[in-house]
Formats: structure tokens, sequence, C-alpha cells
């Protein structure tokens, strides 16, 4: 049971709440503008400190106040329950508490409150730039994979100090030896770290496809950065005076991406807007059973916007049995509930929350 207790102040147009979600699904419902999104955005604040709205955390504050906080208990599998806080004020930077401690790492937080977020801007997961699929990617072996973290760090590293000594221009291509030595190295540790992550994740997420959606044609592959058939540092001596000419390192780790195709052609062009939201899904529900399968230190948590927007009843109740079938914590955001009603077994504890011009009341059953 990850999120025992919520407590949310000063957060868009929220009036101060404390909730004690249920450990599997809650059901968050009201009107448009009402405020069901600045509450899955509190959650994910509490999980990533940041929104997933906007890059800066100034419009999260409510009009008129001066800061925000978000407090959390959260069950690890442990047994333990870890008390988070994070404040953000509109002077100075946010701060962390993690059981009355700073916290200063942000993988500190990711590990003990892992969110995915299903929301409209997840179709930008096949759209978008391969940063996102590589964060995607990351976030899977982040959180089963411990060696992860130092080996992504490292990379950015000499990423950086490459990349400064290639935009001074007329420099010998010894000078940057010693950080092509460490560029390789974290590559291609990282690189071996994707590919046995990615090759537990395949069959698992063409199993959860194939619940969702037929489209057995649609193929998830997999492109390291650089060409697959040579070494790394063979390629930074190849492309030596380009990246010089570039003033940037083109090939490496830091270029990885996934790539989905369907019938040999991109699947962004060829699917609709509900296939590929529920692609987006399968992706990202398969990295929750991942989860589970490696016994991580805590389940995932799934945030989900507007779920039923774009989406038959058909495909609805598909993707509420595999949320619910993941055993996991998912808060769900609807306009109507009724259109996520009967897509739950009896026996599956379902909490339910109406909002109404920023008040969270937690309703009874209504499905009588
Ligand atoms: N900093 C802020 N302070 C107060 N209110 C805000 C702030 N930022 C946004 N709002 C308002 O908060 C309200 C809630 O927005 P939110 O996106 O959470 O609604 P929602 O219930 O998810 O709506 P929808 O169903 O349309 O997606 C909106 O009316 C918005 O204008």
């Amino acid at each position: 049971m990850p999120l025992k207790r919520l407590s949310v102040t000063g957060v868009r147009n929220l009036q101060p709440v404390t909730l004690h979600p249920s450990p599997r699904i809650n059901l968050i419902h009201g009107a448009n503008g009402s405020g069901k999104t600045s509450l899955l955005e509190a959650i994910h604040l509490l999980g990533l400190a940041r929104s997933f709205r906007s890059t800066r955390l100034q419009p999260v504050i409510r009009y008129g106040e001066q800061a925000c906080t978000v407090f959390g208990e959260i069950a690890q599998r442990s047994g333990v329950t870890n008390s988070v806080g994070i404040t953000r004020s509109k002077e100075a930077d946010y701060q962390i508490r993690m059981d009355g401690q700073k916290v200063r790492s942000l993988a500190e937080l990711a590990a003990a409150l892992p969110l995915q977020l299903i929301n409209p801007d997840s179709f930008r997961l096949l759209e978008g730039a391969p940063k996102q699929r590589r964060q995607y990617l990351d976030w899977g072996v982040f959180h089963v994979e411990h060696q992860f973290l130092p080996a992504w760090q490292r990379l950015q590293k000499s990423l950086k100090q490459r990349n400064s000594l290639l935009r001074r221009g007329r420099i010998q291509r010894s000078m940057l030896q010693p950080w092509e030595i460490e560029l390789v190295a974290a590559g291609e540790q990282l690189d071996a770290f994707r590919q046995a992550y990615l090759q537990q994740l395949k069959p698992v997420f063409e199993d959860i496809l194939a619940q969702l959606v037929p489209l057995e044609d649609l193929t998830l592959s997999y492109y390291r950065g650089w060409d697959r058939e040579k070494p790394l540092a063979q390629v930074l001596d190849e492309q030596f005076e380009r990246d010089t000419q570039l003033g940037y390192t083109q090939a490496g780790a830091q270029r990885a991406d996934l790539r989905l195709r369907y019938r040999g052609m991109n699947a962004v062009d060829v699917l609709s807007r509900g296939q590929q939201k529920l692609v987006v899904c399968a992706l990202k529900i398969a990295q929750g059973y991942l989860m589970k399968q490696h016994g991580a230190q805590q389940d995932c948590v799934f945030l989900v916007d507007d779920l039923p927007s774009e989406l038959d009843e058909h495909h609805r109740r598909a993707l509420c049995s595999l949320l619910e079938n993941l055993e996991c914590q998912v808060f769900i955001s609807c306009v109507e509930l009724a259109t996520l009603r009967e897509c739950w077994k009896t026996d599956t504890p379902v909490s339910m929350f109406h909002v109404e011009h920023g008040h969270i009341v937690q309703t009874e059953d209504v499905w009588e």
C-alpha cells in the first residue's frame, strides 16, 4: 500500500485537504476545472518534486499564497512507512524532507514513490523527441538496476566535458581522450543495462498490448545511440572532425531511442489516436509489471488523468482491468463517474473522491 495518507496545501485551486486513499483504485471525479488534475499534480510533486503541467513550480502555488506543501505517508513493501513532505515557496527553491531528514537527491524521492503518469500528453512518447522515449526507458532501468544512476551520472559528466572542449574548436585529439574513456565505459554500461531491460520488457509489453488492442504487427526496437556493428570508441574516432564542426558529440548512449513501428512504418504515422493512447498505456503498464516481478523497493503508483477520453467502452474496460490486475495503487480522474462504472471486481477496494471548486470530498459507493 504506497500512499496511505496525503495532505495537500496551497496547490492550484485545491482547498487544504487530507485524504486516506485506497491502496488500489481511487476515482477522482468532478466537473471541468474543479481541481482533479491538480490533485494528481500534487502527488506528482510529492514523488518527483516537479509538476507535469508546467516546467516551473511557481504556477502550481495557489493564487495569493506564499507556498505549497504536499505531505505523504508512503508504505514501503518492507512494511516501513516513510513520511515525505515537499514545500515550495515563492522565494526559495523546494525543500524535501523524508522522515525528518533533508532529502538532497531526487533519486531518493523517486525510489520511495515511483510514479507512472498517463495523461493526454502521454501521446508525446510516440510522436515526440527521442529524449522522451529515452526517459521512459531509463525510468524502468533506474528502478530495477541499482548501478544505473552512477553510470548515467558518469555519462553526463564526461559528455559535458567532451562537448565543452569540442566547442572550443582547434583542439588536439588527445585532449579529448580522458573524457572519451569515461564516455565509452559509461555508455557501454548503460547500453548493456538498457538492452537487458528491454529484453525483459518486450514480452510483457506484447502480452499487455494484446489484451488491450490487436496490433500484432507492432514492433518495439531499441537503438543504442551509435552504429550496432562498431565499438563506440571507433565511432567517436571516425566522427571527430564532424563533432568538432558541430561542437557536440553525435554518437553515444545519450542518443539512445526506442522505435515503434507498425507494418514497417512509424507507428505514430499510421495508428489512430486511440490506438496510440493504448500503446502508450501498454508501455507504461508493462513497466509496472516488471517492477513487481523484480521485487523493487516499492510498487509503482499510477496517475491516470482523464482516462475515458478518446477510449470507447470496450477499451476503457480492458485498460481498467489491466490496471486492476496489476494490484498497484491507481488514481484516475474523470468528469463522469458513470464512465468508469462497473469496471472493477467487487472485491477490489475502490475509493471515490468528488472534487467541486477545489473542495475534495470522499464519497460513498454510488454503484447501487
Ligand atoms: N495557481 C493557481 N491558483 C488557483 N487556481 C488555479 C491555479 N492554477 C490553476 N488554477 C485553477 O484551478 C482549477 C483546477 O484546474 P484542474 O486542471 O485541476 O481542473 P480539472 O478538474 O482537472 O479540469 P478538467 O476536467 O477540465 O481537466 C482551474 O479552474 C484553474 O484555472
